[in-house]
């Protein structure tokens, strides 16, 4: 069925977008405008009436690219390419030589609906007819189509946003009287965090470089005439184009803020490598060798995760992007055959090595190789290789070029002369702030922000390593160092609280639990931090003290379906004063106890009584 709408306002003139969309006559015809001002407004709106159309209009096209939502050989959307037109058309008119329009509709990911309406708004808005007329007499098959028009593309932006951003205030208007929400929020306002939680990646497009599972690309069926010329031309532009939306992307969002939102604390780690990566990407390094990193420090404290993320920046294909190799697997002179193939004649020659079998399938992957100071003095000389000519051969003669790929090697060793002296500058910095307090002169300086000294790094930590690898060239090799320092408390309060909210996640997923933390909690679970095991030991807390319960709660039946859920810390002073097992004189103080609360809909909470799976008759008490 066809249904119809009367705008009446006429069309307003260019740039009054913000007046229209806060417009009360606008509420009152449509009953909606944005309801707050300022900075409480979502940031679309903000781009599209902030006048920065150089920078708002990329919302959208990001939106468009990200999806492969613009047509061949044009700078447009087909939105924005569509309303230009100035005529009516169909979803099924075919476009020339190209998709017809439900295709390029479905590809731009808008819906029919949405830019049909956009599309009519806009031609009946350039009619001087219906101008003078003083209305727009607006006829919408979107009813007829069941369509949402507050429904959302994948990548979170809606036809209003879409046509805010371009500036098409007719189309706005007419958005808005079919009931568009102008407060809808921002979950389109960054093409990056928006692909990541849809889980795809925020370069993927219409790619003519597209691999098949038989790994051909378009021109590979293509093998003359123009075809094959056009899909070359296609390539390069589109070569060219994903080079500077890469270029883009980058400002936009650097390395070192996506390193951040993974990994906690680490933040010269982070700075050093993000530095030579940054150096790499802009061409400015020496192409005629790889960037060799060694990450230092102890066990479980952001160095594999920082190259798993680094990795993950770089490649789009994170499987084939992130080589992993142990390296005490490595510590045998014959397991320098594993490392890169036997030679003809040998056993396993046609299996080749475990190292140039990935890398001849991704050449400028990042390469790790754990606990390199467990590996046979052989293969570091095969490595010291690697590192400097930038190439390697296998087994087999074959010779894998791969200066482009980035090299990260982990070890332990000085890790605890490491640790010990962040812990010495962290108590110095502590101490200076306390006296700075004390001595009321402001500027005070956080403990959580230490830097390893260059005397340092030269006199205990270079001597360590010379004396391990045995070899000035393997050391000089190395672009960077990178220090791994332990974590101070409020970055362990950080992976506690991320600790929780995984698990919070994983009970909303998978029982419909909610899951709430008192702050105190974050504290107590802190304790269980130990300085060798780094985040690990977080993880195992959490596990121990919180999730065992929960574990044992929803085994015991006390878990109603959808139930919100509450650990806080029970108050351990007052039940040792009132509590049957009053501690002897000198004992040491337990650490205080986490409990379990249902919280009932009138808010009102009661603890959980959960018997200790080893003793069903007994309530536990040892979360
Ligand atoms: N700084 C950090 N921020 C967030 N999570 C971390 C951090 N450090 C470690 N983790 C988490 O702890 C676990 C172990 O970390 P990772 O593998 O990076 O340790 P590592 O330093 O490489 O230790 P090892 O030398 O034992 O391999 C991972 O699940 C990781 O996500």
């Amino acid at each position: 069925m066809l249904g119809s709408l009367v705008l009446r306002k006429t069309a307003p003139a260019p740039r009054l977008l913000l007046q229209l969309l806060r417009s009360p006559s606008l509420r009152s015809t449509t009953g909606r405008s944005v309801t707050t001002g300022g900075r409480g407004e979502p940031q679309w709106l903000r781009a599209a009436v902030g006048g920065r159309h150089g920078t708002s209009p990329a919302l959208l096209a990001e939106g468009g690219a990200a999806t492969g939502g613009r047509q061949r050989g044009s700078t447009e959307t087909p939105c924005l390419a569509a309303s230009t037109w100035g005529r009516l058309p169909s979803p099924e008119d075919p476009l020339p030589g190209q998709d017809s329009w439900n295709q390029v509709l479905n590809r731009a990911g808008l819906g029919v609906w949405a830019l049909a309406s956009a599309l009519v708004a806009h031609c009946y808005s350039k009619s001087p007819t219906n101008k003078e007329a003083g209305g727009l007499l607006i006829d919408l098959e979107y009813r007829s189509l069941s369509a949402d028009v507050n429904a959302r593309h994948k990548l979170g932006w809606t036809a209003l946003m879409v046509a805010a951003i371009s500036r098409h205030d007719s189309v706005v208007q007419v958005l808005l009287a079919a009931g568009a929400d102008p407060n809808l929020g921002d979950d389109f306002s960054s093409v990056y965090k928006t692909a990541k939680e849809q889980g795809v990646h925020s370069l993927e497009g219409a790619n003519p470089l597209q691999r098949n599972e038989m790994g051909h690309t378009p021109l590979d069926y293509a093998r003359e005439g123009e075809v094959m010329k056009l899909l070359r031309t296609s390539e390069a532009k589109y070569q060219e184009k994903q080079r500077k939306r890469e270029a883009e992307e980058r400002r936009r969002f650097p390395l070192e803020q996506r390193l951040k939102e993974h990994i906690i604390g680490q933040e010269s780690a982070i700075a050093a490598v993000g530095a030579a990566i940054r150096r790499k990407e802009n061409g400015w390094y020496d192409e005629e060798h790889p960037l060799v990193f060694l990450f230092l420090g102890s066990s479980g404290i952001g160095k594999t995760e920082l190259a798993k993320q680094t990795a993950r920046y770089m490649h789009k294909d994170a499987k084939k992007g992130f080589i992993r190799l142990d390296m005490s697997e490595f510590q045998e002179r014959h397991e320098v055959a594993k490392f890169i193939g036997s030679p003809p004649g040998y056993v396993g020659h046609e299996e080749g090595g475990q190292l140039t079998k990935k890398l001849k399938q991704c050449p400028n992957a990042v390469v790790l190789f754990d606990e390199v100071d467990k590996a046979h003095p052989d293969v570091l000389t095969i490595m010291l290789q690697l590192f400097d000519e930038g190439r390697l051969t296998d087994g087999k003669g074959k010779t894998i070029d791969c200066k482009d790929a980035i090299f990260i090697m982990t070890s332990n060793v000085a890790s605890d002369e490491i640790a010990q002296h962040a812990l010495q500058l962290r108590q110095e910095a502590l101490e200076m702030s306390r006296n700075r307090i004390a001595e009321n002169l402001g500027d005070v300086q956080s403990g959580d922000k230490i830097t390893i000294s260059k005397n340092f790094k030269e006199n205990v930590i270079r001597p360590i390593l010379k004396a391990h690898f045995r070899r000035d060239e393997f050391l000089g090799r190395i672009n960077e160092i990178v220090y791994f320092l332990p974590f101070c408390h409020s970055e362990l309060i950080q992976l506690v609280n991320k600790e929780l909210n995984f698990w919070a996640k994983r009970a909303k997923q998978r029982h419909n639990i909610t899951l709430l933390w008192d702050r105190e909690v974050a504290d107590v679970l802190v304790d269980g931090y130990n300085v060798h095991y780094g985040a690990r030991s977080i993880k195992h807390e959490v596990e121990r003290r919180v999730v065992n319960q929960l574990a044992a709660a929803y085994e015991q039946d006390l878990l109603p379906e959808g139930c919100c859920l509450r650990i806080s810390v029970e108050d351990s002073d007052a039940q040792l004063l009132t509590g049957p097992e009053l501690p002897p004189p000198g004992a040491e103080k337990r650490p205080p106890k986490l409990r379990l609360e249902i919280i009932d809909k009138d808010s009102k909470s009661h603890k959980l009584d959960i018997r200790a799976p080893l003793h069903p008759e007994k309530v536990c008490h040892t979360l």
